[in-house]
């Protein structure tokens, strides 16, 4: 039975939230300083990125060790002092657990490295010469998914980066030893999980070449994902704690399998089909304009297919590896204000569980960076390589990667104008938007009119109207480009929700039967027969 219906999910980036020991670097000290702020949100979890010892390749999606704190981070007890402070204010701690890959810096990698059979059965090690790689897929970071090992005559597989090397799922040993994770951190108080890129866990039974793609096809919802899953979670003990799976290039159907109540694996999952929209011919490092209508379809088919089939969604725009939503899907200047709002009503009345990004609820924007030194992270760094290897010039690979970067939702937390936002005391680790001094925490905490105050009444009202957790849901006017619509209703109440995705005036269109319905909420203080740039309204009756 899903409980999780009226929960929203804060999810913090903990080397950018908060930094309490002026190293420049956020901790968990960090975190538990500012958990007032989050409570006061109104959220009831908080989904932490990895904070485990790594060599922070890949930002600690890289684990080195699955059961302890980087000290870069803290300590065991500044966990344990988070836990408890966060239970206190009734707000539960998600950890992020990397299950595809380990760091190659993990004992069992260097073991493995080292010659140790079992641990070479840990990974995916193919024997073979240095001429000839195993197949030709590519890695999601870009370059070959395989590494050579010279002293061993073998290549290892590497989905992301070379120091990420994948697990070898088909060995039980390694499905107890994720499970003995979970059960350690459920026994510290944790009450929830999230997997990263949990479905490309089951790897093929024979390996080839890929003349289609870079090689997804055959390990994305691979043959025996469902099945680690559910033996995962039984294993685990962590049926019935809130999890929620991060899914690379997924399906509606493996969707509900991951979710449905009954089958027990997973609360809800995180597809990223809605933000490919804007990827050109589906490539991530190519630039178009977003295609809404293909976003309206997308957004119809999963909630209505979720709907019909008893899945669970999780509801978002950002995270840690997407650009910030306003710069990219609204307006980072005039309405800047108008189109945050916009976005956060798109989703947040939507069926599923609303997760809000760290500033997020501040419309935090794109740092919009200049100079290839001021990235840091691994893919953007690799991807300015490749584009300008590919006869892209400098300034067009650079507007591709300021649109683009992993890092445009990696700046620092923006928590008043002070120097370095507040962040800090030290130097930061990554550079922060120049616009820190208007937008940032401190400006909008009392301000009623203020994004925060905004997001702050949307996740009350997520607890206050069953409608919202639990009614059903309906699309309308789904060839409109201009304007996403849809009902929800139950048996007592009815909402309509009308998005205009534009920056320019359009029409108002109301179902019959709506023309006096009562505005339950808008981004714009009064009402107009027409919508304006980017308005939202919310009518109930
Ligand atoms: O774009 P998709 O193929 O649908 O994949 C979804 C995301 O997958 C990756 O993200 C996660 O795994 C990475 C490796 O552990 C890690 O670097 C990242 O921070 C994780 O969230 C990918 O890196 C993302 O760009 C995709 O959006």
């Amino acid at each position: 039975m899903n409980d999780f219906k009226d929960k929203v999910v804060y999810q913090i980036y903990p080397k950018s939230f908060m930094d309490s020991n002026g190293d420049g670097f956020g901790d968990l000290k960090g975190v538990t300083a500012k958990l007032d702020y989050l409570a006061d949100l109104g959220v009831d979890y908080l989904w932490l990125t990895p904070f485990f010892p790594s060599p922070q390749r890949d930002n600690g999606y890289d684990v080195a060790d699955y059961r302890a704190v980087d000290p870069r981070y803290g300590t065991m007890e500044d966990l344990e002092e988070l836990i408890r402070e966060a239970d206190r204010r009734g707000i539960g701690l998600m950890l992020d657990m990397v299950f595809n890959h380990t760091s190659t810096e993990h004992e069992w990698f260097k073991k493995a490295l080292a010659g140790d059979k079992k641990y070479q059965d840990y990974y995916i090690f193919k024997d073979g010469t240095p001429d000839c790689c195993p197949t030709n897929w590519v890695s999601k970071f870009g370059g070959p998914a395989w590494e050579y090992v010279p002293w061993l005559g073998k290549w290892y597989l590497h989905l992301y980066d070379v120091m990420q090397a994948d697990l070898n799922w088909e060995n039980p040993a390694v499905r107890e030893e994720m499970a003995d994770i979970l059960r350690f951190w459920k026994a510290k108080g944790i009450k929830g999980f999230r997997f990263d890129v949990i479905n490309v866990i089951s790897k093929p039974e024979v390996y080839e070449d890929d003349f289609e793609g870079d090689g997804r096809r055959f390990y994305t919802d691979g043959r025996n994902v469902h099945k680690y899953l559910k033996e995962l979670v039984a294993a685990g003990g962590i049926d019935g704690m809130i999890t929620v799976g991060e899914m690379s290039s997924t399906t509606l159907e493996n969707c509900i399998g991951y979710t449905a109540e009954g089958n027990h694996e997973l609360t809800m999952c995180f597809n990223f089909h809605h933000l490919k929209v804007d990827y050109k011919d589906g490539q991530k490092w190519e630039l178009r304009e977003p295609d809404y209508l293909a976003m309206k379809k997308l957004f119809q088919t999963w909630q209505e297919g979720m709907q019909a089939h008893g899945g669970w969604n999780a509801l978002f725009w950002c995270n840690h590896d997407q650009p910030r939503a306003v710069s990219r899907f609204g307006s980072d200047t005039t309405y800047w204000k108008e189109s945050a709002e916009m976005l956060a009503v798109a989703i947040h009345f939507m069926r599923g569980t609303p997760y809000i990004y760290q500033g997020e609820e501040l419309g935090m924007t794109n740092p919009h960076f200049t100079s290839i030194d001021q990235y840091r992270d691994v893919e953007s760094l690799n991807y300015y390589k490749i584009l300008r290897q590919q006869d892209k010039s400098e300034e067009e690979t650079l507007d591709i990667i300021a649109q683009r970067s992993r890092d445009d939702s990696r700046t620092p937390m923006q928590w008043d104008a002070s120097e370095n936002a507040g962040f800090t005391t030290g130097t930061p680790w990554i550079g922060i938007a120049d616009n820190y001094k208007a937008i940032n925490a401190a400006a909008q905490m009392d301000a009623p009119d203020s994004i925060r105050s905004f997001y702050k009444t949307l996740v009350a009202l997520r607890k206050k109207m069953p409608v919202i957790s639990a009614g059903k849901i309906e699309f309308l006017y789904p060839d409109n480009a201009d304007l996403l619509a849809y009902r929800r209703y139950d048996g007592e109440t009815e909402l309509l929700v009308l998005c205009n995705l534009r920056e320019r005036e359009i029409a108002k269109p109301l179902p019959v039967g709506w023309t006096d319905a009562e505005k339950l909420l808008g981004n714009y203080p009064d009402t107009a027969d027409t919508l304006r740039p980017y308005e939202c309204v919310v009518l109930k009756k």
